[in-house]
């Protein structure tokens, strides 16, 4: 056995007893009657009941325990919300207790005492970024200004799609649509990202967004924090120092050269106070809320394009009618944003993808931020909530037998929309932290969908059939498809 092992066998044989003393008197008695649930272990309470896929595993233990649940994550009391009614209940009647989110270990260590916006605490900082948000960042006006750029980006990319459809090439469109979707948002947050290839920003957001979806159980048993056993201190260290020494020179060049993308705006802010409270907008905060939208932007918009590509190619009649719609709206032409608004079965088929397939399956995490009671059960303050919007869009009671068919044609004359107001739907969650970015992404969503649609027809390779294709999830940041997506384009124009 090596030294290090030794040692902290030496450690966990000394702390461990009084561990399981201090868990039982934190966790052995409660203030009042809590919600049902399954039994916790001492220690790592219900962590192994989890599994690979935490969405699919607790939707399965609700449809036992109940639509709120209660369960042990480690020494994490975790509320677990799987119907709209809880939901409703909890994102809307009880929004102010539960509107601000716990604090992460890996996040922690990369913001380095930075504070942005997804994942900081509720309180006047948060606030206030949420009202540049609103304001200035995510106006109609600042993502319509963006569109000559958007549509240049998807040119390129139809062009070089082209090509491969002319030599009749299989393509990885799960990566692609990656590329694409970082391109046209990355010029949205942070301006010409060829600029900075020195940096190699876009490896750095692929590992942000691989440290964020990993399962670090020092979150959840604090003792292990001390051990750093997953190795992830160093890395996330490393990580944040190169995100900054990244972020720092794109703010030199914006503070030299005005722009009006992110962090040109947030710029005009520098060292102002943003609110009674003292708080001021310096580098730190727009470094902090830019490394945010890098991880809530980028996996989230081209996720959810994969699986509606993938949907789409699995049922060739949804395909059909889709591309019917563009032909008889669109015509010979590409699409253009303000074509959208026109285009209901392409909504309806974004909808039913997000029912089926939502890329935040829990939402983030919220935590309570007082003690409270609901439904005569008590709730303490810093419990966690999850909500399973992944079970919600799968509630048999809402969205009638043929929960798990791709049926675009349920949302027809449905009032169910995805603003955040509907709680049978609620993939960018709702409330006050609803996602902020959602019209930008929808409009990403859409055109860049609809072009691909209306431009190709798709052939799975080695003569696969539609039916074949593998629909499995992996569980990381957002739920991507476990294996890319991969087909051959065929020009139809
Ligand atoms: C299909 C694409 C997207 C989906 C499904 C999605 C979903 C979500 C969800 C579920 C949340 C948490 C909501 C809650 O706790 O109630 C969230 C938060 C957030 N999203 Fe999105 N998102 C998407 C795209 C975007 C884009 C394109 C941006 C920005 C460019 C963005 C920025 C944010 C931010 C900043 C937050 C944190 C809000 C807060 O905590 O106050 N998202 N998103």
């Amino acid at each position: 056995m090596n030294p290090s092992a030794k040692t902290l066998l030496i450690v966990l044989a000394i702390f461990f007893p009084f561990y399981i003393l201090f868990y039982i008197s934190k966790h052995g008695k409660g203030k009042g009657k809590t919600f049902p649930g399954p039994r916790p272990l001492p220690i790592i309470g219900n962590l192994h009941m989890l599994g690979l896929l935490p969405h699919r595993s607790l939707y399965h233990l609700a449809k036992k325990h109940g639509p709120i649940m209660s369960i042990m994550l480690g020494s994490v009391r975790t509320i677990i919300v799987s119907s709209p009614q809880a939901a409703e209940m909890f994102l809307k009647t009880h929004d102010d207790v539960f509107a601000s989110r716990p604090k992460l270990q890996v996040l922690q260590s990369i913001y380095n005492g930075k504070k942005g916006i997804a994942f900081t605490e509720y309180g006047p900082y948060w606030r206030s970024v949420r009202k540049l948000c609103s304001q200035q960042l995510f106006t109609v006006s600042k993502i319509e200004s963006f569109a000559p750029s958007r549509k240049d980006v998807l040119t390129h990319f139809i062009e070089s799609l082209k090509k491969a459809a002319t030599t009749k090439e299989v393509v990885n469109i799960s990566k692609m649509v990656g590329n694409l979707n970082e391109k046209m948002t990355l010029k949205m947050i942070l301006g010409p990202v060829e600029r900075y290839e020195e940096f190699n920003i876009q490896e750095l957001i692929e590992e942000l967004t691989n440290m964020v979806g990993v399962f670090n159980l020092a979150d959840f048993v604090p003792f292990f924090g001390a051990f750093d056993l997953q190795g992830l201190k160093a890395r996330t260290r490393t990580l944040g120092e190169k995100l900054d020494k990244a972020l720092e020179m794109i703010i030199n060049d914006h503070q030299q050269e005005k722009q009006d993308d992110f962090i040109g705006t947030m710029l005009t802010k520098l060292n102002k106070q943003m609110n009674p409270n003292g708080d001021t907008m310096d580098r730190n905060s727009i470094k902090a809320i830019t490394i945010d939208m890098f991880v809530a932007s980028l996996d989230t918009s081209s996720t959810t394009l994969e699986w509606a590509l993938s949907a789409l190619i699995r049922h060739p009649r949804v395909m059909l009618k889709l591309q019917s719609e563009l032909e008889s709206n669109i015509g010979k032409r590409m699409v253009e944003e303000n074509d959208l608004p026109k285009l209901e079965y392409l909504d309806m088929v974004v909808r039913e993808t997000l029912r089926l397939y939502p890329v935040a399956p829990m939402l983030i995490p919220r935590e309570s931020m007082k003690d409270i009671i609901i439904d005569g059960c008590y709730i303490s303050k810093k419990s966690r909530v999850i909500v399973n919007v992944f079970a919600i869009g799968r509630d048999p009671n809402v969205w009638s037998n043929n929960v798990e068919e791709f049926f675009p044609e349920r949302f027809i004359n449905s009032n169910i929309e995805l603003h955040g107001h509907d709680f049978e739907l609620i993939p960018f969650g709702s409330g006050r932290r609803v996602c902020p970015g959602k019209k930008l992404a929808l409009i990403t969503v859409k055109l860049i969908l609809a072009q691909l649609v209306h431009c190709f027809d798709w052939e799975l390779p080695g003569g696969m059939s539609p039916n074949d294709l593998d629909m499995t999830e992996k569980f990381s940041s957002s739920l991507p498809r476990k294996t890319n997506l991969c087909a051959k384009p065929i020009y139809r124009m």
